[in-house]
Protein backbone atom coordinates (compact mmCIF):
# COMPACT_ATOMS: atom_id res chain seq x y z
CA UNK A 1 0.00 0.00 0.00
CA UNK A 2 1.39 3.85 -0.42
CA UNK A 3 0.88 6.31 1.31
CA UNK A 4 -3.29 7.80 1.26
CA UNK A 5 -3.89 3.61 0.05
CA UNK A 6 -6.30 2.01 2.18
CA UNK A 7 -8.16 -0.87 2.19
CA UNK A 8 -11.47 -0.71 1.73
CA UNK A 9 -13.67 -0.49 4.74
CA UNK A 10 -16.35 -1.89 3.27
CA UNK A 11 -15.05 -4.80 1.30
CA UNK A 12 -17.19 -6.29 -1.13
CA UNK A 13 -16.75 -9.81 -1.92
CA UNK A 14 -19.73 -10.15 -4.48
CA UNK A 15 -19.39 -8.55 -7.60
CA UNK A 16 -23.24 -7.79 -8.28
CA UNK A 17 -23.82 -6.05 -4.56
CA UNK A 18 -20.42 -3.78 -5.11
CA UNK A 19 -21.84 -2.93 -8.55
CA UNK A 20 -25.09 -2.16 -7.19
CA UNK A 21 -23.61 0.07 -3.78
CA UNK A 22 -21.51 2.00 -6.48
CA UNK A 23 -24.67 2.82 -8.31
CA UNK A 24 -26.36 3.90 -5.35
CA UNK A 25 -23.19 6.19 -4.59
CA UNK A 26 -22.78 7.21 -7.98
CA UNK A 27 -26.83 8.31 -8.32
CA UNK A 28 -26.74 10.03 -4.88
CA UNK A 29 -23.44 12.36 -6.12
CA UNK A 30 -25.31 13.08 -8.83
CA UNK A 31 -28.46 14.35 -7.72
CA UNK A 32 -26.37 15.91 -5.46
CA UNK A 33 -24.63 17.50 -8.32
CA UNK A 34 -28.17 18.82 -9.83
CA UNK A 35 -28.62 20.62 -6.89
CA UNK A 36 -25.10 22.42 -7.15
CA UNK A 37 -26.33 23.30 -10.47
CA UNK A 38 -29.73 24.69 -9.25
CA UNK A 39 -28.14 26.33 -6.20
CA UNK A 40 -26.36 28.37 -8.74
CA UNK A 41 -29.03 29.27 -11.04
CA UNK A 42 -32.23 29.23 -9.07
CA UNK A 43 -34.54 32.38 -9.11
CA UNK A 44 -37.02 31.33 -6.33
CA UNK A 45 -38.03 33.63 -4.08
CA UNK A 46 -36.31 34.51 -0.67
CA UNK A 47 -38.32 32.20 1.48
CA UNK A 48 -38.06 29.10 -1.13
CA UNK A 49 -34.89 29.24 -1.17
CA UNK A 50 -34.07 29.39 3.38
CA UNK A 51 -36.66 26.52 2.47
CA UNK A 52 -34.99 24.62 0.77
CA UNK A 53 -31.76 25.38 3.20
CA UNK A 54 -33.17 23.95 5.87
CA UNK A 55 -34.70 20.75 4.19
CA UNK A 56 -30.69 20.43 2.67
CA UNK A 57 -29.34 21.02 6.17
CA UNK A 58 -31.54 17.98 7.33
CA UNK A 59 -30.26 15.69 4.69
CA UNK A 60 -26.82 16.51 5.77
CA UNK A 61 -28.02 15.22 9.10
CA UNK A 62 -29.36 11.74 8.12
CA UNK A 63 -25.65 11.40 5.57
CA UNK A 64 -23.56 12.54 8.76
CA UNK A 65 -24.93 9.46 10.78
CA UNK A 66 -22.24 7.45 9.62
CA UNK A 67 -19.42 9.17 8.25
CA UNK A 68 -15.83 8.68 8.05
CA UNK A 69 -13.92 11.84 9.60
CA UNK A 70 -11.40 12.37 7.05
CA UNK A 71 -10.80 11.88 3.15
CA UNK A 72 -11.41 9.03 1.68
CA UNK A 73 -7.45 8.18 0.32
CA UNK A 74 -7.33 5.37 -2.82
CA UNK A 75 -9.47 2.61 -1.32
CA UNK A 76 -9.03 -0.93 -3.07
CA UNK A 77 -11.89 -3.13 -3.29
CA UNK A 78 -11.58 -7.05 -1.93
CA UNK A 79 -10.21 -7.56 -5.56
CA UNK A 80 -7.20 -4.82 -5.64
CA UNK A 81 -9.79 -2.62 -7.78
CA UNK A 82 -8.42 0.80 -7.00
CA UNK A 83 -11.71 3.08 -5.94
CA UNK A 84 -10.53 6.68 -5.68
CA UNK A 85 -14.01 7.89 -5.60
CA UNK A 86 -13.48 11.07 -3.83
CA UNK A 87 -11.22 12.30 -6.75
CA UNK A 88 -12.61 15.96 -7.95
CA UNK A 89 -12.42 15.05 -11.45
CA UNK A 90 -13.70 11.87 -11.54
CA UNK A 91 -14.54 10.32 -8.18
CA UNK A 92 -18.28 8.44 -9.00
CA UNK A 93 -18.74 10.06 -4.86
CA UNK A 94 -17.97 13.44 -5.53
CA UNK A 95 -20.34 15.79 -6.72
CA UNK A 96 -17.93 18.34 -7.44
CA UNK A 97 -16.38 16.17 -10.26
CA UNK A 98 -18.06 16.76 -13.37
CA UNK A 99 -17.41 13.76 -13.26
CA UNK A 100 -14.74 13.17 -16.32
CA UNK A 101 -14.57 9.33 -17.44
CA UNK A 102 -11.07 8.84 -18.68
CA UNK A 103 -9.91 6.24 -20.86
CA UNK A 104 -6.98 4.91 -22.73
CA UNK A 105 -6.92 5.64 -26.30
CA UNK A 106 -3.97 4.19 -27.48
CA UNK A 107 -0.85 3.18 -26.81
CA UNK A 108 0.35 5.87 -23.76
CA UNK A 109 -2.75 7.78 -24.85
CA UNK A 110 -5.86 9.02 -23.08
CA UNK A 111 -8.85 10.94 -23.80
CA UNK A 112 -11.80 12.46 -21.57
CA UNK A 113 -15.03 11.60 -23.45
CA UNK A 114 -17.25 14.94 -24.26
CA UNK A 115 -18.99 16.15 -20.63
CA UNK A 116 -20.72 19.07 -19.23
CA UNK A 117 -19.29 21.79 -17.33
CA UNK A 118 -22.56 23.89 -16.41
CA UNK A 119 -22.94 27.37 -14.24
CA UNK A 120 -21.02 26.10 -11.50
CA UNK A 121 -17.83 26.12 -13.68
CA UNK A 122 -18.44 29.58 -14.74
CA UNK A 123 -15.24 32.26 -14.74
CA UNK A 124 -15.45 34.51 -17.56
CA UNK A 125 -19.20 35.25 -18.11
CA UNK A 126 -20.55 32.57 -20.20
CA UNK A 127 -16.90 31.40 -19.88
CA UNK A 128 -15.22 27.99 -18.11
CA UNK A 129 -13.26 29.37 -15.34
CA UNK A 130 -9.01 28.83 -16.07
CA UNK A 131 -8.74 27.28 -12.84
CA UNK A 132 -11.77 24.34 -13.78
CA UNK A 133 -9.85 23.66 -16.80
CA UNK A 134 -6.74 23.24 -15.43
CA UNK A 135 -7.92 20.52 -12.51
CA UNK A 136 -9.05 18.90 -15.54
CA UNK A 137 -5.96 18.67 -17.50
CA UNK A 138 -4.14 17.80 -14.48
CA UNK A 139 -5.89 14.67 -14.45
CA UNK A 140 -6.32 14.00 -18.14
CA UNK A 141 -2.76 14.13 -18.27
CA UNK A 142 -1.66 12.47 -14.82
CA UNK A 143 -3.90 9.43 -16.48
CA UNK A 144 -1.37 9.00 -18.69
CA UNK A 145 1.72 7.90 -16.74
CA UNK A 146 -0.48 5.79 -14.88
CA UNK A 147 -1.84 4.03 -18.11
CA UNK A 148 2.18 3.33 -19.16
CA UNK A 149 2.94 1.98 -15.59
CA UNK A 150 4.58 5.29 -13.85
CA UNK A 151 1.92 7.09 -11.76
CA UNK A 152 3.21 10.15 -10.84
CA UNK A 153 2.34 13.11 -9.02
CA UNK A 154 2.55 16.85 -10.80
CA UNK A 155 5.53 18.17 -10.62
CA UNK A 156 4.47 21.12 -13.13
CA UNK A 157 1.44 22.04 -15.29
CA UNK A 158 2.06 24.70 -17.86
CA UNK A 159 -0.82 25.69 -19.75
CA UNK A 160 -1.77 27.87 -22.61
CA UNK A 161 -5.34 29.48 -22.82
CA UNK A 162 -5.61 29.94 -26.42
CA UNK A 163 -9.21 31.11 -26.58
CA UNK A 164 -12.13 30.92 -24.13
CA UNK A 165 -13.64 28.24 -23.50
CA UNK A 166 -17.46 28.35 -23.80
CA UNK A 167 -19.49 26.33 -21.08
CA UNK A 168 -20.88 23.62 -22.55
CA UNK A 169 -19.51 20.48 -23.74
CA UNK A 170 -15.98 20.14 -23.80
CA UNK A 171 -13.64 17.15 -24.12
CA UNK A 172 -9.71 16.48 -23.40
CA UNK A 173 -7.13 14.54 -24.64
CA UNK A 174 -3.37 13.70 -23.87
CA UNK A 175 -0.46 11.41 -24.81
CA UNK A 176 3.35 10.99 -23.48
CA UNK A 177 5.92 13.32 -25.14
CA UNK A 178 9.10 11.75 -23.60
CA UNK A 179 9.98 9.90 -20.69
CA UNK A 180 12.92 9.83 -18.54
CA UNK A 181 13.55 7.84 -16.05
CA UNK A 182 10.55 8.33 -13.35
CA UNK A 183 9.57 11.24 -15.07
CA UNK A 184 7.23 11.27 -17.60
CA UNK A 185 6.52 14.69 -19.63
CA UNK A 186 2.63 14.86 -20.65
CA UNK A 187 0.74 17.11 -23.39
CA UNK A 188 -2.39 17.22 -24.03
CA UNK A 189 -5.33 19.46 -25.26
CA UNK A 190 -8.69 20.70 -23.93
CA UNK A 191 -11.20 21.31 -26.69
CA UNK A 192 -14.89 22.61 -26.75
CA UNK A 193 -18.05 21.25 -28.43
CA UNK A 194 -17.39 22.46 -31.86
CA UNK A 195 -13.64 19.91 -31.27
CA UNK A 196 -11.53 23.37 -31.36
CA UNK A 197 -8.83 23.29 -29.37
CA UNK A 198 -8.98 25.86 -26.40
CA UNK A 199 -6.25 25.18 -24.31
CA UNK A 200 -2.60 23.33 -24.69
CA UNK A 201 -0.84 21.71 -21.19
CA UNK A 202 2.22 20.16 -21.20
CA UNK A 203 2.75 18.81 -17.52
CA UNK A 204 5.81 16.81 -15.89
CA UNK A 205 4.64 13.96 -13.97
CA UNK A 206 7.53 12.27 -11.30
CA UNK A 207 6.84 9.04 -9.22
CA UNK A 208 7.62 10.60 -5.69
CA UNK A 209 10.63 8.64 -4.18
CA UNK A 210 8.50 7.51 -1.70
CA UNK A 211 6.12 5.24 -3.94
CA UNK A 212 8.68 4.14 -6.31
CA UNK A 213 9.12 0.41 -4.00
CA UNK A 214 5.54 -0.08 -4.49
CA UNK A 215 5.43 0.11 -8.31
CA UNK A 216 5.63 -3.42 -8.03
CA UNK A 217 2.08 -4.14 -6.45
CA UNK A 218 -0.04 -4.79 -9.35
CA UNK A 219 -3.30 -2.21 -7.84
CA UNK A 220 -6.13 -2.57 -10.34
CA UNK A 221 -7.93 -1.02 -13.36
CA UNK A 222 -6.63 2.64 -12.71
CA UNK A 223 -3.75 0.97 -13.84
CA UNK A 224 -1.28 -1.56 -13.34
CA UNK A 225 1.25 -0.59 -11.63
CA UNK A 226 4.09 -3.45 -12.79
CA UNK A 227 7.19 -2.32 -12.02
CA UNK A 228 8.97 -1.82 -15.78
CA UNK A 229 11.62 -4.32 -17.00
CA UNK A 230 13.79 -1.39 -17.31
CA UNK A 231 12.87 -0.30 -13.82
CA UNK A 232 14.36 3.70 -12.89
CA UNK A 233 17.36 5.11 -10.87
CA UNK A 234 16.20 4.10 -7.99
CA UNK A 235 15.25 0.37 -8.08
C1 LIG B 1 2.25 8.28 -7.19
C2 LIG B 1 1.60 7.63 -6.06
C3 LIG B 1 0.98 6.38 -6.41
C4 LIG B 1 -0.41 6.38 -5.91
C5 LIG B 1 -1.34 5.84 -6.94
C6 LIG B 1 -1.73 6.93 -7.87
C7 LIG B 1 -2.81 6.45 -8.78
C8 LIG B 1 -2.94 7.46 -9.88
C9 LIG B 1 -4.01 7.07 -10.81
C10 LIG B 1 -4.40 7.93 -11.72
C11 LIG B 1 -3.76 9.27 -11.82
C12 LIG B 1 -4.80 10.32 -11.97
C13 LIG B 1 -4.17 11.64 -12.28
C14 LIG B 1 -4.04 12.47 -11.07
C15 LIG B 1 -3.85 13.92 -11.47
C16 LIG B 1 -3.70 14.79 -10.29
C17 LIG B 1 -2.29 14.78 -9.81
C18 LIG B 1 -2.09 15.71 -8.67
O1 LIG B 1 -2.90 16.53 -8.38
S1 LIG B 1 -0.65 15.57 -7.79
C19 LIG B 1 -0.78 16.93 -6.61
C20 LIG B 1 -0.02 18.11 -7.04
N1 LIG B 1 1.42 17.83 -7.04
C21 LIG B 1 2.11 17.79 -5.91
O2 LIG B 1 1.64 18.03 -4.81
C22 LIG B 1 3.58 17.43 -6.03
C23 LIG B 1 4.44 18.09 -4.97
N2 LIG B 1 5.82 17.78 -5.24
C24 LIG B 1 6.38 16.65 -4.79
O3 LIG B 1 5.78 15.85 -4.07
C25 LIG B 1 7.80 16.38 -5.23
O4 LIG B 1 8.43 17.57 -5.58
C26 LIG B 1 7.85 15.41 -6.44
C27 LIG B 1 7.10 14.11 -6.13
C28 LIG B 1 7.29 16.03 -7.73
C29 LIG B 1 9.31 15.04 -6.70
O5 LIG B 1 9.92 14.84 -5.46
P1 LIG B 1 10.80 13.56 -5.08
O6 LIG B 1 11.37 13.79 -3.73
O7 LIG B 1 10.01 12.31 -5.24
O8 LIG B 1 11.95 13.49 -6.15
P2 LIG B 1 13.02 14.60 -6.64
O9 LIG B 1 14.36 14.00 -6.56
O10 LIG B 1 12.78 15.93 -6.01
O11 LIG B 1 12.58 14.73 -8.18
C30 LIG B 1 12.65 13.60 -9.04
C31 LIG B 1 13.08 14.08 -10.39
O12 LIG B 1 12.06 14.99 -10.90
C32 LIG B 1 12.65 16.26 -11.21
N3 LIG B 1 11.70 17.33 -10.88
C33 LIG B 1 10.95 17.44 -9.78
N4 LIG B 1 10.19 18.52 -9.83
C34 LIG B 1 10.46 19.11 -11.02
C35 LIG B 1 9.95 20.27 -11.66
N5 LIG B 1 9.03 21.04 -11.12
N6 LIG B 1 10.44 20.57 -12.88
C36 LIG B 1 11.38 19.78 -13.48
N7 LIG B 1 11.89 18.67 -12.92
C37 LIG B 1 11.42 18.35 -11.71
C38 LIG B 1 13.91 16.34 -10.31
O13 LIG B 1 14.87 17.25 -10.83
C39 LIG B 1 14.39 14.89 -10.37
O14 LIG B 1 15.02 14.69 -11.60
P3 LIG B 1 16.24 13.63 -11.73
O15 LIG B 1 15.75 12.31 -11.24
O16 LIG B 1 17.35 14.17 -10.89
O17 LIG B 1 16.56 13.62 -13.22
Amino acid sequence: MTAGTYPSPEPVEDPEALRADEAAYRDLADAVRELLDLTVRTRVDQPERAAVATEVRALSARLSARAQDGPLGLETTSDGRLRDHGNPMVGMRNPVAPPLTVRQTGEGEAAADPFVLGAAYEGPPGHVHGGIIASVLDQVLGTVPAIVGRPGMTAYLNLTYRRPTPLGQVSGRARVAGTDGWKTTVTGELLDADGQVTVEAEGLFVVPRWARQYLGTPTGDAGDFEAPAEAGPDA
